[in-house]
């Protein structure tokens, strides 16, 4: 592949301009959100198209999304992305915004630790997750994919996003805990289970309601959570008696983490992080993958025939795989929130505002990426994607630790999809309204000739 890389047209900023952020007046935002709910980006494209690449949304007071932050900011402008991303923590804070999750992934997460502490983990997993490290994780999941893909011929309409789902949680356990085919039974349910809830519109009705006890009073996660928390601690208690003996997971690797050890409770909060953010991703970037190549014959036929030759190269995929990253982003939502007044291109931001890089418009700039809304693996088949103008990952301190691992598990599964078996659509009826939106497009499949 060549070196070339996408880059975005440099904007002339000055650091003594400083423009106010237009501002979308509160009372139009109960409206917005129903229009939202109803049709997606789509409403906040044209948002952009009447306020300019930037614009900023007042939160009235008892609404804040995150406790003492009323103001949202949102851009597309591909040019102020590398700049947020790379501001210093002092001005801008690269946790805050993530604490809307902290009830899943707890106040130790990677997610929400910055400084020292994050460092020491992110330095320990890193290596793991990338170079030839990745191959070790390879036999496992292409035999449960296989495993998986060998029942779909014939066996009627096949839910895309539930089997990749079920396929990139076996590897993620076995990856995070070491867990083998037999114990999958027993971790896998409670898994499904608790992010099948935590991924549902009512989490963000309960947290919403968080100061009136929505997230408190709600039981049924509180006890699916439990469930899990009970066979990690378990886990953990086995490890601890039995230390001797290594094992290549990612718990193992923080046990033996040098200098003060990790607590019980910071372990958790790392393997569920690791666990949660580590599995629905990936299935949905496999399922948004096979969705748009069945609805592009032409990429279908070049990405089936290159994942049905002997060779090592499976560069096309790999195009497949970035263009559905950029059409479609499996975590369309993350930001900063900024400390004290931080400069933004032209524009001067308040404190205690969260900054949301809107990443469908950045990743659909006609400038970029001409003919933004047609699917086009091309565009990476000789272009590196450029770290800030292609974000699914995000970026900075905080960027994706799993990027490399989600593109290797990604690769291995869609190559085997497409060599061993001939897919149509049953049904491609999507929904993007959950908190994370589900592909729900279901296919038939028959065995490959
Ligand atoms: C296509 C798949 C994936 C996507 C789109 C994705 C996306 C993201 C995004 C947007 C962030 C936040 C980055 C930021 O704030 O700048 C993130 C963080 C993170 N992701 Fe992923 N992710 C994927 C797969 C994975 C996998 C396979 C793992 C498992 C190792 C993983 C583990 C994490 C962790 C631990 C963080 C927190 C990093 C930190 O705060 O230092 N992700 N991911």
């Amino acid at each position: 592949m060549s070196t070339r890389l996408h880059t975005a047209t440099k904007q002339s900023y000055s650091a003594t301009t400083q423009l106010a952020v237009p501002t979308v007046k509160w009372w139009s935002l109960p409206r917005l959100l129903v229009d939202y709910a109803r049709y997606g980006d789509d409403v906040v494209d044209k948002l952009f198209d009447r306020y300019g690449d930037i614009f900023r949304v007042d939160v009235p007071i008892g609404f804040e999304i995150l406790d003492g932050v009323r103001s949202v900011v949102l851009f597309r402008d591909p040019n102020l992305v590398k700049p947020l991303f790379t501001a210093s923590a002092e001005v801008v804070d690269p946790t805050l915004a993530n604490h809307v999750l902290e009830l899943l992934y707890g106040d130790r997460s990677l997610f929400l630790v910055d400084g020292p502490d994050h460092q020491r983990i992110r330095k320990l997993v890193l290596p793991r997750l990338r170079g030839n490290e990745l191959q070790k994780w390879g036999d496992g999941l292409d035999s449960s994919v296989r495993t998986d893909v060998a029942t779909w011929a014939g066996a009627g309409p096949v839910h895309v996003q539930e089997r990749m789902l079920d396929v990139t949680l076996e590897s993620i356990l076995q990856i995070t805990l070491g867990i083998t085919e037999e114990q999958m039974p027993i971790w896998k349910p409670p898994m499904h289970a608790m992010l099948r809830t935590a991924m549902s519109n009512e989490y963000i009705v309960r947290y919403a309601t968080r100061r009136l006890g929505g997230l408190k009073t709600w039981t049924k996660l509180h006890a699916e959570i439990a469930a899990c928390e009970s066979l990690i601690y378990t886990e953990i208690a086995r490890r601890r008696n039995a230390r001797e003996v290594e094992q290549p997971d990612l718990l193992d690797l923080m046990m033996r983490l040098e200098g003060p050890p990790l607590s019980d409770r910071e372990l958790r909060d790392q393997l569920f992080t690791i666990l949660l953010a580590g599995h629905e991703t990936t299935a949905s970037t496999v399922t948004w993958a096979v969705d748009y190549l069945l609805q592009n014959p032409q990429q279908l036929a070049i990405a089936t025939a290159e994942a049905r030759t002997d060779s090592d190269d499976y560069s096309y995929i790999e195009a497949v795989l970035h263009e559905t990253l950029r059409m479609h982003a499996p975590a369309p939502v993350f930001g900063r929130v900024t400390r004290t007044t931080y400069q933004l291109g032209n524009y001067a931001i308040a404190p205690n505002s969260l900054v949301l890089p809107f990443i469908h418009g950045i990743h659909r700039d006609a400038t970029l990426y001409p003919d933004p809304n047609v699917f086009r693996p091309e565009r990476f088949v000789d272009t590196k994607p450029g770290t800030f103008t292609l974000i699914p990952f995000g970026g900075g301190t905080h960027r994706c630790v799993g990027d490399r691992l989600a593109l290797f598990q990604a690769k291995l599964m869609l190559r085997t999809i497409l060599r061993d078996v001939e897919l149509t659509f049953h049904s491609n009826k999507k929904t993007t309204t959950n908190l994370l939106p589900t592909n729900n497009i279901q296919v038939l499949a028959r065995r490959a000739s």
